[in-house]
């Protein structure tokens, strides 16, 4: 039948996706072994954060994508690696949030595929040298830390920087049995919450010491997506109704302020987070994450709608340009930093209702990126892509090896290695819930 020969072109489809993944690891295995970045155009290697010393960033960013796809020994060989080289006490500053995000997700994640209890314990060491971030009059962490002294900086950040927690550290608080961690996030989130404004709206700044707000722009965008995305999430993970109120509260207020429909066409503009009034019509590819976060809080329709929008962004110039102004139909930022949001959105809709669109606009996004990112040692992001052909730079990102390419596989592969029906996955891909053992 024609559903039959269908799932086969899907498996074939996965079985693609697993080849490039593999091929792109032994790139780095090769050329970039425990470094933090591979540059695929030139074969070598960048370091992120730390200017002196590589973390492994995406070896580990890699590891529960490999174990996914049953690349059982590349996952084996990387384990390994963190177990003899991985290493956080650095004398260096790095971002408190992107280094949970990538590597405490990332060591948990890979700790959960295969309970090595070594992954966990570094996955606890690192949140040890995070911690004290958070130690301000309001909860909410500094900006910077650095790994080996404990000293923090910046004390004005964003949403999305002070609350994009609690998934991984009430997973560390579980696993562990210490409670420090959970509670650490848990404040953080509802210090910016509680300080919302009048229109239930949040921005994109905000000093942790005062908590006085340093911006009037509301987003759904950098600096505060993820903070939104953690309210549901947490809800999701642990099942405290607490969130779920914030959550809908968060969301009433962007869908009545934020929502704008032009040519049938859904979009969020930015707001003054107090008047409401427009200051910005241009989206950041980030925000593309937000249709799938709509569709899981009940705004299914508005969901679909605006990951819609996106996908006729895609089928105009091939892969998403970083910004995009919708009320001039024309790209603000011509580069393409390989960024998941739109797989993202895809795969997270795709596990609500299981409608066959939204796996094709994964394959689309996949066809796309192998035709114009893939490079001689893997995959790159894009100078501009708005010439022909396309300008490649010399840069694959950590998030990459966690996201895009465990999004397509999962879209795709239907494995046994995944529960489909009952699972978390982190704002950077991390399986935190789901991972199925003992399958083929
Ligand atoms: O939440 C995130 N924001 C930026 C990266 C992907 O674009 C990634 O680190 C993660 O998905
Ligand atoms: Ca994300």
């Amino acid at each position: 039948s024609s559903y039959a020969r269908d799932d086969a072109r899907w498996r074939a489809l996965a079985g693609d996706v697993k080849a490039q993944m593999a091929w792109s690891w032994d790139c780095y295995r090769d050329r970039a072994w425990g470094k933090d970045e591979i540059k695929p155009v030139s074969g070598t290697f960048s370091s992120f954060p730390l200017k002196t010393h590589h973390l492994g960033l995406s070896l580990i960013e890699a590891l529960d994508t490999l174990w996914v796809m049953g690349l059982d020994s590349r996952f084996e060989d990387g384990v390994a690696w963190v177990k003899t080289h991985f290493d956080a006490n650095v004398d260096g500053e790095v971002s408190v949030f992107e280094t949970s995000i990538r590597l405490v997700g990332g060591l948990l994640s890979a700790h959960l595929a295969c309970g090595d209890a070594v992954l966990l314990a570094k996955a606890r060491d690192l949140a040890d040298r995070l911690l004290p971030a958070f130690a301000t009059p309001t909860g909410m962490p500094y900006r910077f830390i650095n790994l080996r002294t404990g000293v923090p900086r910046e004390a004005v950040t964003s949403p999305a920087d002070i609350a994009t927690y609690l998934p991984e550290w009430g997973t560390l608080s579980r696993l562990t049995g210490d409670p420090r961690y959970a509670a650490a996030a848990r404040k953080a989130m509802i210090a910016v919450f509680e300080r919302r404004s009048p229109l239930d709206l949040v921005a994109t700044k905000i000093d942790v010491l005062s908590g006085a707000w340093r911006s009037r722009t509301a987003t759904i965008g950098s600096y505060c997506d993820s903070f939104f995305e953690y309210l549901w999430d947490s809800w999701q993970l642990f099942g405290d109704a607490e969130w779920k109120r914030m959550y809908d509260v968060c969301t009433a207020a962007i869908l009545k302020h934020q929502q704008v429909w032009k040519d049938h066409q859904l979009w969020f503009a930015d707001v003054d987070f107090e008047s409401g009034a427009v200051v910005s019509t241009e989206q950041d590819e980030l925000a593309s994450f937000y249709g799938g976060l709509l569709g899981q809080g009940g705004a299914l329709k508005q969901g679909a709608a605006y990951t819609e929008s996106w996908a006729k962004v895609q089928a105009r110039y091939g892969v998403l340009p970083e910004g995009y102004d919708y009320a001039t139909s024309r790209p603000t930022q011509v580069t393409n930093a390989l960024r998941p949001e739109l797989a993202d959105a895809a795969f997270t809709l795709w596990l609500i209702d299981r409608n066959p669109r939204w796996r094709e606009i994964g394959r689309l996004h996949y066809e796309a990126m192998k035709r114009w990112n893939k490079a001689p040692y893997g995959y790159t992001d894009l100078a501009d892509v708005t010439v022909t052909p396309k300008r490649q730079a010399d840069h694959c990102p950590g998030y990459w090896w966690s996201e895009q390419m465990k999004y397509y596989y999962l879209l795709f592969a239907d494995t046994p290695r995944f529960d489909y029906c009952d699972n978390y996955l982190s704002t950077e891909g991390n399986i935190l819930k789901g991972l199925r053992h003992n399958q083929a």
